[in-house]
């Protein structure tokens, strides 16, 4: 990438909510008052004032005056300070550091803020601390702060404007800030630019007045043409994330820079080929369908991977995601432990006919009585099933004294004395219990109906926590009234409400013994927490270095960092000589290839080339323009 030449250019910096994600003095109130029974009071004043002065409706001088007589700080505390700050630097900047160092000598930090705590936060990133002006506390004997230097141009109104008059600095002047003083220096004719910064916070009487507003330091140096540690800003991508993932996903995408966006509730298709716009990352759980007519929909142009935050991916048409190159990724045991305790429970609930027992409680009715009461020891499981909650029932069903016979379709080793089953015939006609724990494929659409109740033994317990699609609801219903089913507990269903505000309508309502739960079996906090780190953890991968290790969709590569290279992404449909024409236009540039990995699914192929050359346009046009390409990027 080549660097614009900075010579005469000047960067003036803030540094509160700017080089900073905070304000300093709003912090050094809230250590100085720690224990103090006024400390909200008195910090929520400070904040009240800072936030009219850098608004532009209080006078600065004024604000400042008022803020540090609120203070009662000494010099303990401004170190306190300094070390909360340190790991308060904005994300960009941090990213950026490489560039803040190599250029530390243009950049300047002009702060309404103190010297005291700002210079030795600079000096982290290699800002010498001749390059920073502003202000200075006066302390007493004690180390107590008793004001500051009201000589300082920056104690002042305008006090910007008037130190950067002073400076009389030569060449281009930008400015990057969050505050209306910041916006001054361009009015007052000192600023060739003004870059609102609104990574930590957007105010909009200062956005309004930009040249540009940047979300990110990222943005600033890719508008200006200058080095930086991503080579397309990440606060241009986009990210969509449905139902109310959990904010460790927010804070994932965000400390790395994207435009977040999280909806509570799952989308209709409409609303979702609405929403995808410019969306490059899509984040849902299981009840938002992400269909063909959503993907084919030129809103989708831009998607580039979807994670699934749960188990299930039936609701993502996985084949017409690689079609168009669009890797999919799911967390595929962050639920399990869940799922396996709840069942466990549901079990014991049942055999116990505890809800309605509690539900007579409540009106005043006290049965104490043992019959139609059971143990789940000795008793017959039959799990369908087998894959990772299925085995894992297994074994806490055996340690509780429960004898386990599973079916699955596919050859599944038996853990601990598990017995498995040739059919699932022979599985339902031998279980005391039985529990669902099949995948959602189509084809396992109704799986369970009236036959294969009749295969089950009289009072038999049923569960089903894997899909609703999975059962047929009449057939379960007319078992339950007949008294083949003896209790059920149901968790999923073949269609659910897509917010809590809507209501629950299945025939299932009202019988007896059925415990019913809104698809809940993963919902823990815990396993909401895994999954909110897993699954942008593996979207952040295939964005940042190209892996796909995990996608339940596409060929699966696991790569080395990126170090001093840049990584070209090709993926192609799986037909011969794609690999010799990328590697023909290599060699026609005289390209030298540091690595490339190659791997295939039978329709899709997906070639990364780590080269060490500046890259031109010819190459990317050339890489782009090969036959039965889908999609091609480049990396850093
Ligand atoms: N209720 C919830 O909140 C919740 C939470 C997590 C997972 N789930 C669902 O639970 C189910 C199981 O999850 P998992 O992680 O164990 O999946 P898994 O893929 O590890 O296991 C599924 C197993 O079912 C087997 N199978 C598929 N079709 C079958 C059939 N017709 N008959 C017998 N066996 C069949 C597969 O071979 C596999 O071994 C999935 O449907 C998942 O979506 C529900
Ligand atoms: O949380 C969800 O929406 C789905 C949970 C579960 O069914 C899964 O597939 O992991």
């Amino acid at each position: 990438m080549s660097n614009k030449q900075l010579e005469p250019l000047h960067i003036v910096i803030d540094f509160d909510s700017t080089f900073t994600k905070v304000e300093g003095l709003d912090e050094l109130a809230n250590i100085a008052l720690q224990g103090n029974p006024k400390q909200k009071e008195i910090v929520s004043k400070i904040r009240e004032i800072t936030e009219k002065g850098m608004s532009g409706s209080y006078s600065f001088a004024d604000s400042l005056r008022d803020r540090v007589a609120l203070l009662s700080a000494n010099r303990g505390h401004v170190d306190q300070l300094i070390a909360f700050l340190k790991g308060k630097i904005s994300d960009s900047f941090n990213r950026n550091k490489e560039f803040i160092q190599e250029h530390a000598e243009q950049i300047l930090i002009v702060s309404s803020g103190f010297k005291d705590f700002i210079v030795p936060v600079v000096q982290e990133l290699g800002i010498p601390a001749e390059n920073v002006f502003a202000n200075t506390f006066n302390y007493d004997a004690e180390g107590n702060i008793t004001g500051y230097d009201h000589d300082n141009l920056l104690s002042k109104d305008r006090g910007k404007v008037s130190l950067l008059q002073s400076l009389q600095l030569e060449g281009e002047v930008y400015v990057i800030g969050d505050g209306y003083t910041d916006y001054e220096l361009r009015e007052a004719g000192l600023a060739n630019k003004f870059f609102a910064f609104t990574e930590n916070v957007s105010r909009k009487v200062v956005v309004e007045k930009a040249d540009h507003v940047v979300p990110s330091l990222d943005e600033f140096l890719y508008i200006n043409g200058l080095s930086r540690a991503q080579s397309y800003p990440k606060s241009r991508i986009k990210v969509l994330l449905l139902e109310n993932v959990h904010p460790h996903a927010v804070q994932a995408f965000k400390k790395e820079g994207f435009q977040v966006e999280l909806l509570k509730g799952a989308l209709d298709e409409a609303e979702l080929i609405e929403k995808i716009k410019d969306v490059s990352i899509l984040g849902l759980r299981s009840k938002t369908n992400l269909t063909k007519k959503v993907l084919e929909h030129p809103n989708a142009a831009r998607l580039m991977c979807v994670g699934a935050f749960c188990i299930g991916t039936n609701q993502i048409d996985l084949a017409e995601c690689e079609n168009r190159g669009i890797a999919v990724f799911n967390a595929p045991y962050s639920n399990t432990r869940s799922v396996v305790e709840l069942s466990i429970g549901l079990m014991v609930m049942l055999t116990r006919n505890i809800f309605e027992k509690s539900t007579r409680m409540h009106a005043g009715v006290w049965d104490k009585s043992a019959t139609n009461s059971y143990e789940i020891r000795g008793k017959k499981l039959g799990l369908v099933g087998y894959g990772n909650i299925g085995t894992q029932i297994s074994v806490i069903a055996e340690a509780l004294g429960m004898e386990v016979y599973f079916y699955d379709t596919v050859d599944k080793l038996a853990l601990g004395n598990a017995k498995k089953c040739s059919s699932l015939k022979e599985l339902l006609n031998l279980a005391d219990f039985v529990s669902l724990h099949v995948d959602g494929r189509k084809v396992n659409t109704n799986i369970i109906g009236k036959q294969e109740f009749s295969w089950m033994k009289d009072n038999v317990i049923f569960l089903n926590l894997s899909r609703g699609h999975v059962v047929e609801i009449p057939a379960l219903v007319e078992a339950i009234k007949s008294g083949k089913v003896w209790g059920a507990a149901v968790d999923v269903f073949p269609y659910e409400p897509k917010t809590n505000d809507e209501e629950f309508i299945n025939e299932l309502r009202g019988l007896p013994n059925v415990i019913l739960t809104p698809h809940i079996g993963g919902s823990t906090e815990e396993a909401q927490a895994n999954i909110g780190e897993f699954v942008p953890a593996k979207l952040l991968q295939f964005m940042n270095n190209g892996s796909t290790y995990g996608s339940v969709n596409f060929p699966e590569l696991q790569l080395p960092p990126l170090e001093n290279a840049h990584r070209l992404l090709h993926i192609h449909q799986n037909v011969p000589g794609i690999l010799a024409q990328i590697n023909n236009v290599f060699a026609k540039y005289h390209v030298n290839i540091i690595g490339q990995y190659l791997k295939t699914t039978e329709k899709t192929g997906y070639v990364i080339t780590d080269v060490a050359k500046e890259y031109s346009e010819e190459i990317v046009n050339e890489l782009k323009l090969i036959d039965n390409t889908i999609k091609f990027r480049m990396l850093y």
